[in-house]
């Protein structure tokens, strides 16, 4: 698949106009091809600006592929950016009970869902006040704990662990060994070689938005230093 990213409303379009070129368009993905089978966790490496966030966005159904076709089996958890799917006017708490209804929790169900993501983020009285008001430490820490708590089939995780500090990182890595067990297929982009080794079993180079190496985190890193 591939994905262009179109520049309609941007300042870059309005003066590309006006020097009569046609639409702007930035290409994130080109002619991007693999699969993953139950089991399989691939990790995402490449440098800022390869396109990994625009791949896993990808596929978890954010955006459209531009061409080529995707194919998807399974329940998706994401965590993706720290704002999606969160009521930023609402506190963690209001949050977490309005995605429990939605999930069609049981009332009982919705209250161990409460206290668990509660005990695991451990952000005080924060947790009672709108999300909005929160540091990127406390988003990751709600958001981590929410998607945690449910079973998924497919996980998607962009690097999103950088903002969180030493205690939670912690934390959150025996949490997620566990819930990375549970789930049948895992994407990871990181740059962190750590987590590659530890939860991956495939890996994929990305570069300028097309894959340089595909195959398992040992091999891919090596041609990765390489270069
Ligand atoms: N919303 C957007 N509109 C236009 N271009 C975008 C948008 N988001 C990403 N891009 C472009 O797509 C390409 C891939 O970006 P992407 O964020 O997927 O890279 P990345 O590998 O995740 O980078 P990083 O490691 O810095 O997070 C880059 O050229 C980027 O400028």
């Amino acid at each position: 698949m591939s994905l262009f990213y179109s520049l309609a409303r941007s300042g870059a379009q309005r003066f590309m106009k006006k020097q009569g070129a046609g639409p702007v368009l930035v290409q994130g993905l080109k002619r991007i091809s693999f699969s993953l089978s139950e089991g399989d966790r691939m990790g995402v490496i490449g440098r800022n600006g390869s396109g990994k966030s625009t791949l896993l966005r990808t596929a978890a159904g954010y955006l459209k592929p531009s061409g080529g076709r995707l194919e998807v089996q399974g329940s998706i958890g994401t965590l993706i950016d720290l704002g999606i799917g969160i009521n930023g006017e609402r506190s963690a708490k209001e949050n977490v009970h309005f995605t429990g209804k939605l999930a069609g929790l049981k009332k009982a169900e919705i209250q161990a869902f409460d206290e668990d993501v509660q005990t695991f983020a451990d952000i005080g009285a924060f947790y009672h006040l709108p999300f909005d008001t929160y540091s990127s430490g406390m988003k990751l820490r709600i958001l981590f704990a929410m998607i945690t708590h449910f079973k998924r089939d497919i996980l998607i995780v962009d690097e999103v662990f950088g903002v969180g500090d030493t205690h939670f990182a912690e934390r959150a890595y025996e949490r997620m060994t566990g819930f990375v067990h549970t789930s049948k297929t895992m994407m990871l982009a990181t740059h962190s070689e750590g987590l590659l080794r530890q939860f991956c079993n495939k890996c994929m180079w990305l570069d300028n938005g097309q894959i340089r190496a595909l195959g398992t985190p040992d091999e891919v890193l090596e041609a990765y230093h390489a270069g």
